[in-house]
């Protein structure tokens, strides 16, 4: 019998000239890959070990030079962008290209071999004109960015020597804070996605993941992505059942329109669901405050705590944002999620109207699909009408609770129960 042999690919766009350098001055030479240029961005680490093809396509991305923390990259090189879901959505791709500006990493492997491999690495940074630099001590750079903060900074991958005074020009010109990445990410029309004789979910994209629609869609909706800046009666003229706001880049303070939209959808009690960058846009629409983390949670084993069980969730993040908890005192809102290393907000839940939110991504993609029940309670919301369930709920579902048998509360249970009171009350 022949078997179908793993297609090995070897790593062709490297061996150029590379630097990075930061806004401390701190300089870090290393080989360059991909499309040699240069660029200026936000430079962020990740410590995910896995899901670079959907690390590097998250819009949420835009504007940042990206870090991996895990050693090597590139050993299962890039499937084909063909290869799609059954609802029709790229199955290993969040949106349709690189969004990051740069790639870091320390190793690049060599040899590319999957079976869905169709590309390499490197190859799919030349065609996408995205430079990346490996052979850097990302270990130190790492922890630079720890210490200080997240750090602006300036790569090049040059075919030629480096002028490292340009450089440092291009850095000094270069901005992250309070640039709006929202044209660059949101669609420019309506899109449709799913089975037209299902209800209707809109979601607002300010930037959205695959995996988001396609989660809305596995529970039982069809979805419409109107752009970021879509009015509330846009919104509506869709009659949604619900509306998601979507992950996103940058500061939420500059999403001045999503978050007028995201105002009125509070104060009409429409069923919500926010993500991420969706999360903060409906605190902020609630009247908190959002302020930038020092270098921000991006990884995929992030322990967050849900409030209403105070069970413990592995979850996926990828923000340098988050919600000030004092602010969230006359919103209505309360804390859903906390974050179990930092304590910072993971998500929020109206308490009276069908609105809740996350920090991290229920979607995962990459990450563990442990918080998937985010989007399922969404529909419970919807379903519901009005109030979200209770804590009490919630804790019901877990599995000691499940394992627990439940008391009979016969007839003569609660005599039984009342006699023993009025006794107590007689000793007293
Ligand atoms: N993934 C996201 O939606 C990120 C939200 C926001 N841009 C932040 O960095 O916090």
């Amino acid at each position: 019998m022949r078997v179908q042999k793993i297609p090995t690919l070897q790593q062709t766009y490297t061996g150029y000239a590379a630097k990075l350098i930061l806004e401390d001055d701190s300089v870090f030479d290393g080989i360059g890959f991909g499309y040699p240029s240069e660029v200026a961005g936000e430079v962020v680490f990740n410590t995910g070990m896995v899901g670079y093809t959907e690390t590097l396509t998250d819009p949420s991305y835009r504007g940042q030079i990206l870090c991996m923390t895990y050693p090597l990259v590139g050993n299962y090189g890039v499937p084909s962008f063909n290869i799609k879901d059954e609802y029709g959505l790229p199955k290993f791709f969040e949106s349709d290209k690189i969004q990051v500006k740069a790639l870091l990493i320390h190793d690049l492997s060599d040899i590319a071999s999957h079976w869905s491999c169709t590309r390499t690495l490197d190859q799919w940074l030349y065609e996408e004109k995205i430079p990346g630099i490996y052979g850097i001590d990302t270990r130190a750079l790492t922890k630079k960015l720890r210490v200080h903060g997240v750090m602006m900074g300036a790569v090049v991958v040059s075919e030629n020597a480096i002028d490292e005074a340009r450089l440092k020009r291009a850095l000094s010109s270069a901005k992250y804070e309070g640039l709006n990445f929202m044209p660059e990410v949101s669609t420019s029309e309506p899109k449709e996605y799913g089975d037209k004789s299902k209800d209707c979910i809109v979601v607002l994209d300010t930037g959205v993941k695959y995996s988001i629609i396609r989660n809305i869609i596995r529970t039982g909706y069809r979805v419409v992505r109107l752009p970021w800046d879509a009015t509330y009666e846009q919104v509506m003229s869709y009659n949604p059942k619900g509306v998601v706001i979507s992950n996103g880049p940058g500061d939420p303070k500059v999403c001045t329109d999503t978050i007028k939209t995201a105002s009125k959808l509070i104060k009409e009690s429409t069923p919500t669901l926010g993500i991420c960058l969706g999360n903060q846009i409906l605190a902020l629409a609630g009247g908190a405050n959002t302020y930038k983390l020092k270098f921000g949670h991006r990884g995929q084993n992030k322990p967050c705590v849900d409030r209403r069980n105070n069970q413990v969730y592995v979850t996926s993040q990828n923000h340098g944002y988050g919600i000030d908890p004092k602010t969230l005192g006359k919103t209505g809102f309360k804390v859903w999620f906390e974050n179990a290393d930092d304590d910072t907000v993971e998500g929020i839940e109206h308490k009276s109207k069908p609105i809740i939110a996350v920090q991290f991504h229920p979607e995962a993609s990459p990450g563990p699909y442990d918080c998937m029940y985010v989007f399922d309670r969404f529909k419970e919301i919807i379903g519901n009408g009005v109030k979200p369930e209770p804590a009490v709920a919630a804790a019901a579902t877990t599995k000691a609770a499940k394992a627990r048998p439940k008391k009979k509360t016969t007839k003569i249970a609660a005599k039984k129960k009342k006699k023993k009171e009025v006794r107590r009350g007689a000793k007293r």
